[in-house]
């Protein structure tokens, strides 16, 4: 398959699963949110000592680089920020297209403000002006870090967001998803893309089972077998009110080179 019909097929497969994203089930006060990541066929989402590993192919890959280019924002933990220094913009776009490329907005959940200052999402947008400064959402505990501090985090770019009123919060100071996401859309954002890791992942998908916050999940389903050591999405999830497992409805699955790529409801 040449890129240009690899591009053209990620934006098939958007377009199609999309009907999913669009259905009128969301909470309007929230942002829509589409929860991806990448497995390999054993469940695990990085390595030994939660190692960062290429799981996706090429094809995928540039499926998960649309999805970041129609997204208003792409949301990860700090524990990924800590562990993959990502960039999370837009970097496969089919040739000739650059001009219409719009990074998403990258949203880190970063209860203590223990964000790194020299990481790629704070530095990269002082050289390359079509990534955007990180929006970072800390809890009442960043309070009391020790680490980082508010103010540098803002002069250097970044535009921290704090969940102040205690309802907000968990009592460890950890922000509470269903109040992030609100804020989130008062600033504009009205799809959000959920990239992990696994702890975000875990909380999406309890607070969906209380109240249906998620609209889309994608999964890229690698041939990877990474063994015990490996980190799994759902490591320490447990399905609570009675639930044995939690079955995906409206099912879809493409195959991107060597990948599968499943999208469903939650
Ligand atoms: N294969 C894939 O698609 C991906 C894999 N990863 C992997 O995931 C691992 C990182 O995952 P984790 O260590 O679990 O870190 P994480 O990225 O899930 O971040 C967790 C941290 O987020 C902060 N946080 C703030 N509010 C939160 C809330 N409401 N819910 C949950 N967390 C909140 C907390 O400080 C918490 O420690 C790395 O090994 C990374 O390589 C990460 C993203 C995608
Ligand atoms: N789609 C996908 N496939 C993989 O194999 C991965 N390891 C990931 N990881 C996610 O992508 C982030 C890296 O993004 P940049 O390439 O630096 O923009 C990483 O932090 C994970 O969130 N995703």
């Amino acid at each position: 398959m040449t890129n240009v019909n690899k591009y053209l097929k990620a934006k098939e497969f958007w377009s199609r699963i999309s009907y999913i994203h669009n259905t009128d089930n969301s909470l309007p006060e929230i942002p829509k949110i589409t929860l991806t990541f990448a497995q390999s066929i054993d469940g695990k989402i990085s390595g030994k000592n939660s190692s960062q590993i290429l799981l996706s192919g090429q094809d995928s890959m540039i499926l998960t680089h649309h999805l970041r280019s129609v997204h208003d924002g792409i949301m990860v933990g700090v524990g990924t920020v800590i562990n993959d220094n990502p960039k999370l913009n837009v970097r496969l776009f089919e040739p000739g297209t650059e001009k219409n490329i719009q990074n998403p907005q990258p949203i880190v959940l970063d209860s203590k403000l223990r964000i790194p200052e020299n990481c790629a999402l704070i530095t990269l947008p002082k050289t390359n002006k079509l990534s955007k400064y990180p929006w970072i959402v800390c809890g009442h505990a960043a309070d009391t870090s020790k680490i980082k501090e508010e103010p540098i985090l803002e002069e250097l770019g970044a535009t921290v967001i704090k969940m102040e009123k205690p309802e907000c919060c968990l009592s460890t100071g950890r922000p509470l998803i269903k109040h992030v996401l609100n804020e989130l859309k008062k600033r504009g954002m009205d799809n959000i893309m959920v990239e992990g890791g696994s702890n975000v992942i875990q909380e999406f998908i309890r607070k969906h089972i209380e109240e249906r916050i998620v609209n889309v999940l994608v999964v890229t389903i690698a041939p990877v077998i990474v063994g015990g050591d490996g980190l799994g999405a759902t490591d320490s999830l447990s399905l609570k009110g009675g639930l044995n497992c939690l079955k995906l409805k409206n099912v879809d699955y493409e195959r991107f080179g060597d990948d599968i790529v499943m999208a469903s409801e939650l």
